[in-house]
């Protein structure tokens, strides 16, 4: 069997004494990697400063070998921050209005792809396969052609991928389409975005759809295909059994006592639709006034990349609104939205997913989002919670039993949570058993499996010659 290459941006090495993995991604990955042996390759987290040539520095863990590179203080600014973070992350998540395009990102983004494709190509041997995760790295397949490297390699995107008119407003999208057909197998999380991918191409006459999800573009053929990613589903269920033993959760449980909790977990982003959320919620109470004093809402949202100036923006502004309902509506003894940014660990959360009648999900647009298909897992059969899901996610392809809600609609979201709250026991029972039957059966393992396999059969660079005459 061939050895695996994953490369991502962040990389999820186990630290010693911790028993819990990070989430399901790299508890899938790193099972591939473990039954295969081979390499996980990325970025430390870590700057270097000045120093321009950070070299490798690999972790060995059994079958599986970690090697992670600093990058500059530079790098960090214009690749991570600049590029991905300013521009690709905005974009695909149909922001046009909030990338900034700047000659010097999108040379650094080039450049520190190019980077990472001279520390791997050493690495290579010729029968290895190569999956490459996610926006911050489209160009390194091109890269490593460059360089001569025939290898399979894959590539998966786990954020949307938007129609023609949103994807070409970005300056250097021909050289991002171009990165995406140097892959062999490009994947997304759902039908939605690989439709958005083809139709893109095919309109702009720079692509055409071949049989069996093969695709032609730039002079290439590569397979393209809908992996939606999903979670470790059996183990977090018993995480959130185990959970009522936790210190943490038993003081929430304590703390809702004749409350009703409605749940949101989201990194700190604008396209988790959190302010949106909290107007929506506010609109609910106001319009709801019997549940005044018997609903607790929590909302737990860690920081996330916070060197970005519509991050930063967004953390003071939530924190005034949160400040302002709960001012607004609070009594003596009732703080109507308990708002975190400290992260919690996954096994707690799913302790809180459970005690929650409601998990309200509603991102103005998001790749997949795995907290939907986390409160799902998380539910007691027999008296589960009610998923409020947008259907700006991936998840709402999947989880179709959900409350459906469009996040820009603030009155239907307030009904929403109104109707998800007074919900019959049989009519939560049957929606959630749909879910959870399906996520059972489509969990991570699934998804990995799915595209390794995919990625393991299609014609390797240089195949497919006769193809293209
Ligand atoms: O690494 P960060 O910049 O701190 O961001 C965290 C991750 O955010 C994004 O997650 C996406 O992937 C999820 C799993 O496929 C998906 O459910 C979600 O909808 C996406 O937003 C990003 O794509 C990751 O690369 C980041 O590490
Ligand atoms: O305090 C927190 C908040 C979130 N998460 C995890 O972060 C992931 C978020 O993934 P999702 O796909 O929902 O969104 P992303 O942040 O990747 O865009 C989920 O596994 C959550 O359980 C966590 O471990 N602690």
């Amino acid at each position: 069997m061939s050895r695996l290459i994953v490369v991502s941006n962040r990389v999820p090495v186990p630290e010693k004494g911790k028993a819990a993995p990070a989430g399901g991604l790299a508890v899938a990955l790193q099972a591939a990697l473990k039954e295969r042996g081979g390499i996980w390759m990325g970025w430390s987290g870590k700057s270097s400063g000045e120093e321009e040539t950070p070299q490798i520095k690999t972790i060995i863990d059994g079958k599986i070998t970690y090697a992670l590179t600093d990058l500059t203080d530079r790098d960090v600014e214009e690749y991570y921050h600049g590029f991905a973070n300013r521009v690709l992350w905005p974009t695909f998540h149909y922001r046009i209005d909030l990338a900034e395009y700047g000659r010097k990102e999108m040379s650094g983004y080039f450049r520190v792809n190019r980077f990472f494709a001279q520390r791997l190509a050493p690495l290579l041997k010729p029968d290895d396969v190569i999956w490459v995760q996610d926006y911050h790295l489209i160009p390194l397949a091109s890269e490593l052609r460059k360089m001569g490297i025939k290898n399979r390699i894959g590539f998966f995107l786990h954020i949307p991928l938007p129609p023609a008119d949103v994807l070409l407003a970005m300056p250097v999208y021909d050289q991002i389409i171009e990165g995406l057909a140097q892959y062999d197998l490009v994947g997304f999380q759902t039908d939605y975005d690989l439709a958005n991918f083809v139709g893109a191409l095919v309109r702009e006459g720079i692509g055409e759809t071949l049989e069996d999800g093969y695709f032609k573009s730039h002079n290439r053929i590569f397979k393209t295909g809908a992996y939606p990613i999903s979670i470790e589903t059996a183990a977090f269920a018993a995480y959130a059994k185990r959970a009522v033993n936790n210190a943490m959760v038993k003081k929430a449980a304590s703390s809702i006592i004749g409350h009703d909790l409605v749940i949101g977990v989201d990194r700190l982003d604008y396209s988790k639709g959190i302010p949106q959320r909290l107007d929506a919620y506010e609109r609910f109470i106001l319009a709801n006034p019997a549940y005044q004093g018997n609903v607790s809402y929590l909302q737990v949202t860690p920081k996330s990349r916070s060197e970005v100036p519509e991050y930063e923006a967004m953390q003071r502004q939530l924190a005034e609104q949160a400040g302002r309902v709960n001012g607004e509506l609070g009594t003596v003894d009732w703080v109507p939205i308990r708002y975190m940014t400290r992260s919690v660990a996954r096994p707690i959360l799913a302790g809180l997913y459970r005690l929650a009648k409601v998990g309200l999900v509603t991102p103005m647009r998001d790749g997949m989002n795995l907290v939907a298909k986390e409160y799902i897992a998380a539910q007691d059969p027999d008296d589960p919670g009610v998923l409020i899901l947008s259907r700006f996610a991936g998840a709402a392809r999947e989880l179709k039993s959900a409350l459906l809600v469009n996040p820009y609609d603030t009155e239907g979201v307030a009904n929403a949570i109104a109707r998800a709250l007074s919900m019959p026991l049989e009519e939560r029972k049957e929606r959630w058993q749909k879910m959870m039957d399906h996520l059972l059966v489509h969990d991570v393992t699934e998804w990995c499996n799915n595209f390794m396999d995919d990625l393991t059969h299609v014609p390797q660079e240089g195949d497919h010659a006769a193809l293209l005459t």
